[in-house]
């Protein structure tokens, strides 16, 4: 009789003697083998961590950015800064679901029944000594060194001179050789426990690659209670013992780079007529070792006559202003122009739609971030640049930006 409820696997004898972890990689290791996409995510405040494994990889192609409602499918979406046939826009359908808080059973859901014997083999198999991470087929990005990115940021401060733009953010990618041995997972779960409050995720994709990373930033969140979040996040100095949220202050630079984020944001809800959205903040807050200013949104969606604010808020949204810039098309243009590498999914949006109940989705915007190739790692950081940007002060901003995530290499 068909159901739409999900099945149950239970683990084989071979696996019954791992404890939770070693559950895990034994379950990564088969996906890897088998081809297939997965992600595993810890989300902030959360205890425990999931594992997601899509069917294939074609399964996992979307054209548009996912609908944030309740009777849309379940998955794990991981876009790209801007899409192209590099860098596809990817939902992983929720095919297997292995939640950490309860690793005694790996579900399997309805749509995907097929993969049922593929799985019990695997689960079966010896648990795999090494696994073997998807990467990418594109060239290695280019690392601009400071004199490149002091380049870039005075183009950038000329751009906003001549009026082409009001705001750009600059980026760089940053290669890192990886030491012998090194673990994604084993990295992963490091990330977890240094950045509580972080959405943590590591995310392996065939011919797309493998990202860490360990993002401050909600770009669209729907909660159980209906209530639609977002944020604007910028401006950034490091978190040092002599200053905290409570007392740290800003310059003129940081408060305005903020509140053109949160002006975006606004613009975003008034096309779409709703005046009915809270604002708190400008807020400073924590983000590992830096501290940024924050404003929070929200709408609570059981009060508006939007049912699909949530879906239209996101395809606003991204690329938000605080990695792009205003307005939006010039400042992509400029760093289509100018950046001089490919972001790839750094700064595009990642997190799951509908997988720990229908209606909640949680999309981060995917910053502190690194793609891993067989022996290096490329980091990625960027800084909002406004007319006061002082090269030598962006490029050490990168510097202290890479190091959250540079954390675990
Ligand atoms: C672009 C990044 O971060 C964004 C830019 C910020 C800034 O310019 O101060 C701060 C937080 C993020 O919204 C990054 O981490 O790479």
């Amino acid at each position: 009789m068909p159901t739409s409820e999900p099945r149950y696997l239970r683990w084989p004898a071979v696996a019954a003697g791992l404890d939770t972890r070693a559950r895990l990689r034994h379950l990564v290791a088969g996906a890897l083998r088998t081809g297939r996409p997965l992600a595993l995510w810890r989300e902030p405040g959360a205890e425990h961590a999931r594992l997601l494994v899509a069917r294939s990889l074609e399964a996992a192609y979307t054209g548009l950015p996912p609908a944030l409602d309740a009777q849309a499918p379940a998955g794990f979406a991981f876009f790209p800064f801007r899409d192209s046939d590099h860098n596809p826009a990817l939902f992983l359908p929720a095919d297997v679901l292995y939640d950490l808080a309860r690793p005694d059973t790996v579900p399997v859901a309805a749509a995907a029944r097929d993969l049922v014997p593929a799985l019990t083999a695997w689960l079966a198999t010896t648990p795999a000594a090494s696994l073997s991470w998807h990467h990418s087929a594109q060239p290695v990005p280019h690392a601009a060194t400071e004199a490149e990115y002091t380049r870039l940021v005075r183009t950038g401060v000329a751009a906003i001179e001549a009026q082409e733009v009001v705001k750009v953010v600059t980026s760089r990618a940053a290669r890192r050789r990886l030491p012998p041995g090194f673990d994604p997972l084993g990295a992963f779960m490091e990330l977890t426990q240094e950045y509580p409050r972080a959405f943590v995720s590591l995310v392996s994709v065939p011919g797309v690659g493998t990202w860490l990373g360990a993002t401050p930033e909600v770009l669209a969140e729907v909660s159980a209670d209906g209530i639609f979040r977002t944020m604007a996040l910028a401006g950034t100095q490091p978190l040092t013992p002599d200053v905290s949220p409570r007392t740290a202050i800003w310059r003129q630079k940081e408060i305005e780079e903020q509140a053109l984020v949160a002006r975006y944001i606004v613009n975003c809800f008034k096309q779409l007529r709703l005046r009915e959205y809270h604002e708190t903040g400008p807020r400073t807050v924590i983000a590992g070792q830096l501290l940024h200013l924050r404003t929070d949104f929200e709408v609570n969606l059981r009060h508006v006559p939007f049912p699909s604010l949530g879906t239209d808020m996101l395809r606003l949204l991204h690329p938000t202003s605080a990695v792009g810039g205003m307005p939006k098309a010039a400042a992509l243009q400029f760093i289509q122009a100018h950046e001089g590498y490919d972001r790839a999914y750094y700064s595009g949006f990642l997190g799951p739609v509908n997988v720990a109940a229908p209606g909640i989705a949680r999309l981060y915007v995917n910053l502190r971030c690194l793609q891993l190739r067989a022996e290096e790692a490329i980091l990625y950081a960027g800084t909002g640049l406004t007319v006061d940007s002082d090269p030598a002060r962006e490029w050490q901003e990168t510097q202290m930006k890479l190091r959250t995530v540079g954390s675990v290499i």
